[in-house]
Parts: structure tokens; sequence; C-alpha cells
């Protein structure tokens, strides 16, 4: 086939061979109307229309398909992130497979991707992508995003980062990249370290990389994983009380994650229930409801068994507390756990 140059003939067998595994999102959304961007069905459009819709990618990659999972990914459970943490390690374990690209909502496309940059065992790309707006409205993000994350998942430069995140031009690291903006295309930013580079047509322009282990690095080993434990987040604000700390202890959580006000800030009545959490055997996070900068692993915080976030916000912090009480539920060793990934 032609190459995209157009100026040579290239067979397929020399393209790089890419899966791309669908969740769904609104990179798979419908709305009845064009001018729909905010009224529509996430997650209906299967994979291989997906990849139908941008016939051009078959020019970057010998490209096939697999639907994971059709849904919005607020609906997302640890189940779902189990099963595809065992499907992309299975596929990537194979010689037949150079790279993966994910499809995913963006709702909690930034929580898979650091699950994926924590369990993945390979050094083969890795690219999640989605869309703001549906596959049918003007002007879709949708197939120009799918084109990129497919070029990157293919180029030999996005090895070894981890699990990268592609939309609008952008490439982030998954642990350092969220999403900013509940509307617009432009709606993924990463924190001011984790802007890796930009996607030039389909070509990768990568400026840096985490120096934050990643991958093969890590002691997480899904296939030693039956269940993740139950992690809530609680969101600090002025005038809180202890009331849903004690809810989530009462219903069974492992870990909590406080989203602190500023550098890690807890209301006095809630420390008290977190001090009370952290000595019933929960491991308590401290981390920022801030969404930039981080948590500093303070005294009283440490004596209490605290533990720091770093600079991980509190969803991706979850990520982590959750793969860490798989290995331990020892405070201080899962604060190098957080000081380490
Ligand atoms: N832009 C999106 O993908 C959001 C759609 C939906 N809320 C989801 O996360 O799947």
């Amino acid at each position: 086939m032609k190459n995209r140059l157009g100026s040579e003939q290239r067979s397929e067998r020399t393209l790089p061979r890419i899966t791309i595994v669908a969740v769904g999102g609104t990179i798979a959304g419908k709305a009845t109307h064009a001018t729909q961007t905010t009224q529509y069905d996430p997650g209906v459009v299967s994979v291989n229309s997906l990849i139908e819709a941008v016939p051009q990618i078959r020019s970057l990659a010998d490209v096939s398909g697999y639907q994971a999972a059709n849904i919005p990914s607020f609906a997302l459970t640890t189940d779902v992130l189990l099963q595809l943490g065992a499907e992309v390690n299975e596929r990537l374990a194979s010689d037949s497979c150079d790279g993966i690209v994910i499809t995913h909502g963006t709702d909690t496309l930034e929580e898979t991707a650091y699950f994926l940059h924590l369990t993945v065992k390979s050094e083969k790309p890795v690219v999640i992508v989605g869309a703001m707006r549906p596959s049918t409205a003007i002007s879709a993000d949708g197939p120009l995003n799918l084109y990129q994350a497919v070029a990157l998942a293919a180029s030999s430069e996005a090895r070894g980062h981890g699990v990268l995140m592609s939309l609008n031009g952008r490439i982030g690291s998954a642990r350092d990249t969220s999403k900013s903006q509940t509307m617009t295309a432009d709606a993924f930013r990463s924190a001011e370290a984790g802007l890796l580079g930009y996607m030039v047509d389909e070509q990768p322009v990568l400026y840096y990389k985490s120096l934050r282990a990643h991958t093969t690095a890590t002691e997480f080993d899904l296939t030693e994983v039956g269940n993740l434990p139950r992690v809530d987040i609680l969101f600090g604000h002025s005038d809180d009380s202890r009331d849903l700390v004690d809810a989530a202890v009462k219903a069974g959580a492992k870990g909590i994650v406080h989203a602190g006000t500023g550098n890690g800030g807890i209301f006095p009545l809630t420390r008290v229930g977190l001090v009370d959490a952290a000595k019933a055997g929960v491991v308590v996070v401290s981390s920022s409801r801030i969404g930039n900068g981080l948590v500093t692993a303070k005294p009283a915080d440490t004596q209490s068994g605290f533990v720091s976030s770093d600079n991980l916000t509190p969803q991706k912090a979850r990520i982590l507390l959750m793969l860490a009480l798989t290995r331990t539920n020892d405070a201080r060793a899962i604060q190098k756990m957080f000081e380490t990934y």
C-alpha cells in the first residue's frame, strides 16, 4: 500500500502492528444532530467504526481493534480496570503487537492512564486518547486525536515513557496529566511538570522524560492481584466534619485520600476522625484539592501515620494507594512508594 507521503509502495507487514483497545467515551459518542456537543450518548460507536472513520491511520500502522467495553468513563469500575490491565499486558507480551492505543472517556481517562502506567510490564508504547466532542459533531476532535495517537504509538520515540496521553496535539505523561476543563476541546493539561511534547501532524516532538518509576520498574504485578481494595476520596472544605471519614471506615475502606485545602490542610475535627481511622489500620493519604504543587510531609501528619501524596492529584493518589495496598498496609512503606512512582 502507499505510505502516507504517497511516494513509495510499502507492504502492511513493515508497518508497526498497533491494537486499538476501545473502552467507550465521547470519542465513541453519537448525537442526533451535528451541532450537539453536550447532549449525546457516549460509548455507543464500535471500535471498528472508529477505525473506519479514519482510513489515514492505515498508512501509519497495521491496526486491529478490540472492544474491551463501551461505557461512559464515569461508570468505570475497578473490575474494568483490572480486566483492561490484563488485556493490555497480554497483548504487549505478544510478538505480534508493537504498541497499544486505548480509546477512553475523558472523565476518568487520567485514572486509567496512571493505573496502566504503574502496571503495564512492557516498554512498548501505550497511548491513551479520548475526545471532547462526539463522533457526530461538526469539528469532532476524535478522528485527529485517534490519528495522532496511532502515529505516536507507532513511533519508536514513544517507547520507555510509560503510558502517554495524547489529546489535542499535546503529549502528556499519564502521571501528570489531567482533565482540567469540563467542555472545551482543549481540556487536557499537564501539571506544572507534565507536558512531554507535542504532536505535529503525525510527528511526535518530545522534550522531556519523567524521572518517576513506571511500567517495568514498579513492584505492581497484576497477575498477582485478584481485586483492588476500596479507597475513598474525601474533599476537604471549611467547617468540615468527621462524619464522612467515619462513614468511609464503616463502609470498609482500606484507604482514604483526603483532598485537603492548600498544602494538605485538614479541618481539625476531620483530622481527629482521620487519626482514629489510621489507628484502626486504614491508610490515610494527605493530598490537595488545588491540582498543582506538592503536599509536603509535615511532622504532625507523619506522627499520625498519614502519607503525603507528593504532587499526585487525589484521583491519581487513589490509584497508587489501591495498588500500594495490594503489597502492604505499612504507611512508611507506602510513603516510599509515593516518593518513587
Ligand atoms: N469527553 C468525554 O469522553 C466525556 C464523556 C463521558 N462523560 C465519559 O467520560 O466517558
